[in-house]
């Protein structure tokens, strides 16, 4: 085996992709729970299970290898080594709070004794405290926040798989998530890279790892092209995380640039692809509102420094200059969402009309409902490929948010 991952730009043919299909986890919450799990609504499954299946088929049709995250994370643990398969659970549960007593060996006994794949998709969907026999002489249990229904939450937001990692290069990073809500999707990346026999062996550059202090989140990495990485400083990605991931990479020799953005710190606006994504050589979706009166925004070239500085840093706030600078070329179509109207951008930012998934140079997929985006970016010259969105729009992220890419053809 070679190593699979080859992610050089935004935009070359999409070989290798990596999904999660939504399963009870995305209903298995109240609204009092919603805001915490960085849901607005909740999907009603069926339908949502039905748009995702059409989202995979229009990637397929297209040429891409689609991958399961569930799928990786049960052939991992049905594996050879025993071992494994226990540390992880140890692992999840001490991450879901549980390192010690009767609830935490309980647990552990009832995900163990379960089949792989079905334990996998419980310790998705969540563990209510009503499953569970611990015994009527533990306190902890009786006197705790004895109504709160779960000892393991749902984590919903699994099938944004481009979150918890991000492909670049022939390496990536696993994420160190913002908010509790997501913290613990990343242990099922780091499971699949450390020992699928995709990846196992092959010394994969771990860029940065989730247990370095410092948040970052996928959503906001960018591959423009084989020198060019761009990095949103948001919500969920802080200043001192890029920098880490610019010296990785520049230490490796792998790409020469990053561009530090600005962008709101809100949860519309959660991650840089949110507002801003790459659909073509010389193309860009941009949401207005993340750029000022002036149309400026901060932003912030890294390039390898000499030897007082490791790291050379120049601060700019004309990002179209910018990006036909580093990418080298003449003119740069900058897409508007919602055509600049502020009632259509507004609407469709939130429905993730900028968070177009590329799979070839100027070939997109983006949901049905961002109909104003949708037909702009056919009128620049961009073939959209829409799917449904009813359902799965409702967790605040699109297509990009939706696949994790392993590999693209270079340009
Ligand atoms: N790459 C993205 N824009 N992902 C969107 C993730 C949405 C998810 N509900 C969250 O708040 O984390």
């Amino acid at each position: 085996m070679t190593n699979p991952i080859h992610i050089f730009s935004e935009i070359g043919n999409l070989q290798t992709v990596m999904l999660k299909r939504p399963a009870d986890e995305v209903q298995n919450f109240t609204p009092q729970m919603m805001q915490r799990l960085l849901f607005d609504d909740i999907p009603y499954l069926p339908i949502a299970q039905k748009e995702h299946d059409q989202f995979a088929q229009v990637l397929r049709d297209n040429g891409a290898n689609v991958l399961y995250l569930e799928e990786l994370v049960a052939e991992v643990l049905n594996g050879q080594r025993p071992e494994v398969k226990q540390q992880f659970v140890k692992t999840i549960l001490a991450e879901s709070g549980h390192t010690r007593g009767a609830i935490t060996a309980a647990l552990n006994e009832f995900l163990l004794n379960m089949p792989t794949d079905l334990m996998v998709a419980k310790i998705m969907a969540g563990i209510r405290k009503s499953e569970l026999d611990v015994g009527a002489w533990s306190l902890v249990r009786a006197a705790e926040d004895e109504d709160y229904p779960y000892y393991l939450d749902p984590m919903p937001n699994l099938y944004f798989t481009r979150d918890p990692s991000a492909f670049i290069g022939s390496g990536l990073t696993i994420n160190n998530m913002t908010f509790a809500a997501r913290k613990r999707e990343s242990l099922f990346t780091e499971l699949v890279i450390n020992y699928h026999p995709m990846f196992a062996g092959q010394n994969i550059p771990v860029w940065r790892d989730r247990n370095q202090i410092g948040r970052i989140e996928g959503g906001d990495e960018l591959i423009l092209n084989d020198h060019v990485v761009a990095i949103g400083i948001s919500e969920r990605t802080s200043a001192e995380a890029i920098e880490d991931v610019a010296r990785s990479l520049f230490a490796a020799g792998q790409f020469d640039t990053v561009l530090a953005i600005s962008i709101p710190k809100t949860h519309a606006t959660m991650h840089l692809d949110t507002v801003f994504t790459m659909v073509n050589h010389d193309q860009f979706t941009v949401y207005p509102g993340i750029l000022d009166a002036k149309g400026d925004i901060d932003t912030w070239i890294m390039h390898p420094g000499d030897d007082q500085h490791d790291l050379r840093v120049t601060h700019r706030t004309d990002l179209k200059n910018v990006l036909k600078e580093v990418l080298n070329v003449s003119e740069l179509d900058m897409i508007q969402t919602g055509g600049g109207d502020p009632i259509i951008a507004g609407r469709e930012q939130w429905n993730d009309g900028s968070n177009t998934l590329t799979i070839a140079p100027g070939v997109v997929v983006t949901y049905d409902r961002n109909f104003v985006s949708n037909q702009l970016l056919i009128e620049h010259g961009i073939k959209v490929l829409e799917v449904a969105s009813s359902e799965l729009s409702r967790g605040r992220g699109g297509p990009r948010c939706m696949s994790c890419p392993i590999a693209r053809a270079d340009l």
